[in-house]
This record gives structure tokens, C-alpha cells and sequence, in this order.
């Protein structure tokens, strides 16, 4: 049993564990990154590079075939497809994101990592001191739903997002359970490769958490693909259809049946804490690592425990994870050299943005992307709704359709929250959060002229509708 020491100690090498650690080292400060799995985590090999690398050709097709004079594009090439969604994860393999590690002044450790006590973690029997912190960031895990039957079902019938994001076979057809972010940009990508695609959603439109128009838009984008969309649809049972050979799995729903070739389950993940050692610091194994605007773990004393990513219940997205890392290992470095806790918002040392401004976009076509409130929320606050219909979106493609949302603070005259849903609107996003963040008073976005003949020429019949 190794007895070995570092500054700090993290948990979990997926984008945001290399970040933390990465930033910690950049600090001055020594740093051991643990992986039990692949280094580059989660992102990596299984879900934002893989499941973009397989929606985007079908997205460009369909850009295409909206477009007279280039032809309709053919169809795709799945084994093209998935060639070049292997290049982007390296098959697998992370020998290459080791080296990245070990380039950065960070040790690699291979193995399973416990919280055994106070500022210490024991690999696979070898015990790590950390001097400074322990942070953790172990990402997330699918949450299987209790529908009957599926605990049963032969594994090589169920498919979790990593056999979505990974298979170079083709479903005939394939049952999507849940119309969330991961349902719908998978149901769009395997509809687009070939499968006939069934989509079982609670509520009555994919996309719960954003605007009507949003989920509407998405699921007309969809049927347009071929994709059946069940709203309001509980899946009741499902079984392995018998003498089916090569293996069918039957769903029930409302009183009916359904037989497909494979069924993807995409209703949510958990924090990945189970196996972590927490109920050695007084804390819950299996629960999300609440953290105050600094990372710091709440409910331990001596703030040695740090968290960031996706375990933290936080914003679960790959970018704010790194945000939330930069932050933590920051905050660290500065402990450990006794320098002080810049506690204000919006200081280098606090993630404020987790509270206003979380941009996503889900990569669906159309597309969606969003920034801050969604919604209004109160007084003072007024939703300005428009379709996006410029010069720029209908050069862009024939009979383009779009529409935005913006929630503005009326009585600072500044912009919370913006929502787009079109075809090619992902690149849109980040003005719109730079106007959020920046608190840019909209008669000052008056002035930032967007160039003729642009999409974000929608901004300025934004400011209009608003009455500037
Ligand atoms: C299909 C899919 C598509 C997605 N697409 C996007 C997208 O387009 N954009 C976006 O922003 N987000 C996307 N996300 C979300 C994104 O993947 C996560 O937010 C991100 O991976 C979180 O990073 P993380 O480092 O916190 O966790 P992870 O990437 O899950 O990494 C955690 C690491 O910790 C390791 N680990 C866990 N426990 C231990 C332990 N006890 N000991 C040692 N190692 C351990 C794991 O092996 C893993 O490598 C997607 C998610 C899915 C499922
Ligand atoms: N482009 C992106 O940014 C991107 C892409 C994929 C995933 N992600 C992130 O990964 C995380 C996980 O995504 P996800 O889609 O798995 O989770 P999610 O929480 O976004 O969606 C899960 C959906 O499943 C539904 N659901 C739950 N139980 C169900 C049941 N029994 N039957 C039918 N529907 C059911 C929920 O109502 C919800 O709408 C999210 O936080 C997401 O933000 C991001």
C-alpha cells in the first residue's frame, strides 16, 4: 500500500476534472487526476462529440435539401458517418488525452477513487494525501425509470446513451423513451441514418423545460424526418418479443402494442456518488455534492471538499462544468497560497453565470438555443416574441422558419434571458449571452448594428418590437 501526496487531489478526468486540475497546476499547486474509466470522461466517447459527430451530416443534408439549385444531397452514408464519429472519440481509445494530462504537469492515476477520511483518497489500496483539497467531479450516470419489464430485457435490446452514441448498427427500428435533450438530438440522428424511429414523451411536446414554440418547432422537425412522436404517452411494459431470433422488444401503451428492434431509455441521469466514500465525511452516497458559488462542498467543515460538473446538480452541460472548474481550482490555488476568496459576483473566484446566464443548445433541426430565463418570471419583466424573418434567414434557406424569445428586465432596460429555435441559430447564442452576462442596456444593443444580410439582423427587429 503507496502512501503518496499531492496539493490536490481530483476526482473524475472528464472535461471538467481536467480543467480543475489543470487550473490547480497552473496555480502553482501539485495535482493527481484519478479516472476509473477513460480520461476525457463522459464527453468524450459517449456523449457531446460522439452524438454531434453523428447529428451533424444529417443536419447539413437537411440544410441542403432546403436549398434549389445544389440538389437533394442524396442520403447519408452511415458507415462514412460513423468513421468519422470514430475519428473524433479515437475509437475509444485516451492514450492520447493522457498525454494531454501528463503534458499539463498533472499525474495520471488509473483506478477507482473512495474519500477514506479527512483530505484523503485511497485508489485501489493506495492512499492519497491532499494537502490543499480533494475535488470532485464524477459526472453523472444514466437514471434507468421503473417501467415493468425493463430491468428484465436482454441488455443488447436496451440501449442507454452510450450504445446511441457508439453503435455502428443501423436499428431497423428504434423506441426513444423520454423527449428530453438526449431524446430528441438521438431520435433526430438514428431517423437520419435510417431507423424508424418511435418517440414516447410524458408531456405534450419534446423539450419541457423551454418555451412551447421551442418544443413544437422540434417535434414538427422531427415528424418531418419520419419520426412518430407520442405525446403525452407512457410506456406501461416492455418485453422481449419471443421466438423473435435476433431479439425484438415489445412496448405497451395504451392498450396497445409496438414491437421495435431496440428501445433507447433517455430519461435523465443521477450523480455518480454511490461508490465515492461520502458517508465517511457525513454526507449521502448517491446524491448530488451541493456547492456554494465557489465550489466549496456545503455541510463539510474545514473546506478541504470541493465539487464541480455535472455532480454537482449544477448545470449539467460539458461548458459550465468547465466554467464551475476554472472557478474551483482558481479558489484553490488561491487558499493554498493564502491569497483571499474574491467572494463578490461575477469576481474570478465566484460562478455567477450559473445563476443568470447557462447557455445550451440542443442540436436538433431546427435547432434550439437558449441563455438565461426562459420565461417570464415576475413584475418588471416582459417576454418580446418574434418570428426570425430577415433578409439573412431567407437567403439562408427557402421558407425559413424561426423564432425567438427574449425576457427583458424593464425596469434596468437590460436583457435576461433569450431563447432562438431555427435552422442554423446555434452560432446566434453566445451574442445573446454576452448581452446577459454584460447586463448591456438595450438602448446600448442599438448600436451594435448587426451586418446586412445576416440571421442576427433578428436583433434589430427584436429592439424594435421592444419600441426602441
Ligand atoms: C448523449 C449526451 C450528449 C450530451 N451532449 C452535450 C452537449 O452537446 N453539450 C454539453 O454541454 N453537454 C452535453 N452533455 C452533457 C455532458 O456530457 C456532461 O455535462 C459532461 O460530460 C459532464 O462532465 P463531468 O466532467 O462533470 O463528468 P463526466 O464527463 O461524466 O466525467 C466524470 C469522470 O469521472 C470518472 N469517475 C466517476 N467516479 C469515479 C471514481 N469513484 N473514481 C475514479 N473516477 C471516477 C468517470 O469515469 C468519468 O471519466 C451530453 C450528455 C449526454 C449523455
Ligand atoms: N446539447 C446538449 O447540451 C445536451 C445534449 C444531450 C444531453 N445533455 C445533458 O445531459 C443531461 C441528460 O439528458 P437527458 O435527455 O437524459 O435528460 P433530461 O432530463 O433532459 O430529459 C429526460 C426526459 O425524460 C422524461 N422522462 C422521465 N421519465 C420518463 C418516462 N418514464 N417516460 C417518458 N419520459 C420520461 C422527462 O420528463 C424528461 O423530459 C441533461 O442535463 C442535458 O442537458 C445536453
Amino acid at each position: 500500500m503507496a502512501q503518496r501526496g499531492y496539493d490536490v487531489v481530483v476526482i473524475g478526468a472528464g472535461p471538467v476534472g481536467e480543467n480543475a486540475a489543470a487550473r490547480a497546476v497552473a496555480g502553482g499547486l501539485t495535482a493527481a487526476l484519478v479516472d476509473h474509466e477513460r480520461f476525457g470522461g463522459e464527453c468524450s466517447y459517449w456523449a457531446c462529440i460522439p452524438s454531434k459527430a453523428l447529428l451533424r451530416p444529417g443536419n447539413l443534408l437537411s440544410d441542403v435539401q432546403r436549398m434549389p439549385g445544389v440538389g437533394d444531397g442524396g442520403g447519408l452514408d452511415p458507415a462514412a458517418v460513423f468513421a468519422r464519429r470514430d475519428a473524433f472519440t479515437h475509437g475509444g481509445d485516451d492514450e492520447g488525452q493522457v498525454e494531454w494530462v501528463q503534458s499539463a504537469g498533472i499525474e495520471p492515476v488509473r483506478g477507482h477513487a473512495r474519500i477514506t477520511g479527512e483530505r484523503e483518497v485511497t485508489v485501489d489500496g493506495d492512499v492519497f494525501h491532499a494537502r490543499q483539497a480533494v475535488i470532485v467531479c464524477t459526472g453523472s450516470v444514466v437514471r434507468m425509470p421503473s417501467v415493468d419489464g425493463l430491468e428484465e430485457l436482454p441488455g443488447e435490446l436496451l440501449w442507454t446513451s452510450r450504445d446511441a452514441t457508439t453503435s455502428s448498427t443501423v436499428p431497423g427500428r428504434l423506441a426513444v423513451l423520454g423527449g428530453g435533450v438526449v431524446g430528441t438530438e438521438m431520435a433526430q440522428a438514428w431517423a437520419r441514418l435510417g431507423s424508424e424511429v418511435h418517440l414516447f414523451m410524458k408531456g405534450a411536446r419534446p423539450l419541457p423545460g423551454y418555451p412551447a414554440f421551442a418544443g413544437d418547432a422540434v417535434a414538427d422537425g422531427l415528424r418531418c424526418r419520419g419520426v412518430r412522436v407520442y405525446p403525452e404517452t407512457a410506456v406501461e411494459r416492455v418485453s422481449e418479443v419471443e421466438g423473435s431470433g435476433s431479439g425484438a422488444v415489445r412496448i405497451t401503451h395504451g392498450g396497445t402494442t409496438l414491437d421495435v428492434d431496440r428501445i433507447l431509455v433517455a430519461t435523465g441521469r443521477r450523480p455518480a456518488t454511490s461508490d465515492l466514500g461520502l458517508d465517511v465525511v457525513g454526507l449521502e452516497p448517491g446524491g448530488s455534492l451541493p456547492v456554494d458559488d465557489h465550489g466549496c462542498v456545503s455541510g463539510v467543515d474545514a473546506r478541504w471538499l470541493y465539487a464541480a460538473g455535472d455532480v454537482t446538480g449544477r448545470a449539467p452541460l460539458t461548458h459550465q462544468g468547465k466554467y464551475a472548474a476554472r472557478i474551483v481550482g482558481d479558489v484553490v490555488a488561491a487558499a493554498a497560497l493564502g491569497d483571499a476568496v474574491n467572494a463578490s459576483p461575477w469576481s474570478e473566484h465566484t460562478a455567477t453565470a450559473d445563476h443568470h446566464a447557462v447557455p445550451q443548445v440542443v442540436f436538433t433541426d431546427p435547432e434550439v438555443a437558449s441563455v438565461g430565463l426562459r420565461e417570464a418570471a415576475g413584475p418588471g419583466q416582459r417576454a418580446v416574441e418574434l418570428d426570425i424573418a430577415v433578409a439573412g434567414s431567407a437567403l439562408q434557406a427557402d421558407d425559413y422558419q424561426g423564432r425567438l424569445r427574449a425576457i427583458v428586465d424593464t425596469r434596468r432596460d437590460v436583457l435576461l434571458g433569450m431563447t432562438f429555435v431555427g435552422p442554423d441559430i446555434a452560432e446566434l447564442l453566445h451574442a445573446a449571452t454576452i448581452a446577459v452576462v454584460g447586463e448591456v442596456p438595450l438602448h446600448r444593443l442599438w448600436h451594435a448594428v448587426p451586418a446586412f444580410p445576416t440571421i442576427s439582423e433578428v436583433w434589430l427587429r427584436l429592439l424594435e418590437e421592444y419600441g426602441l
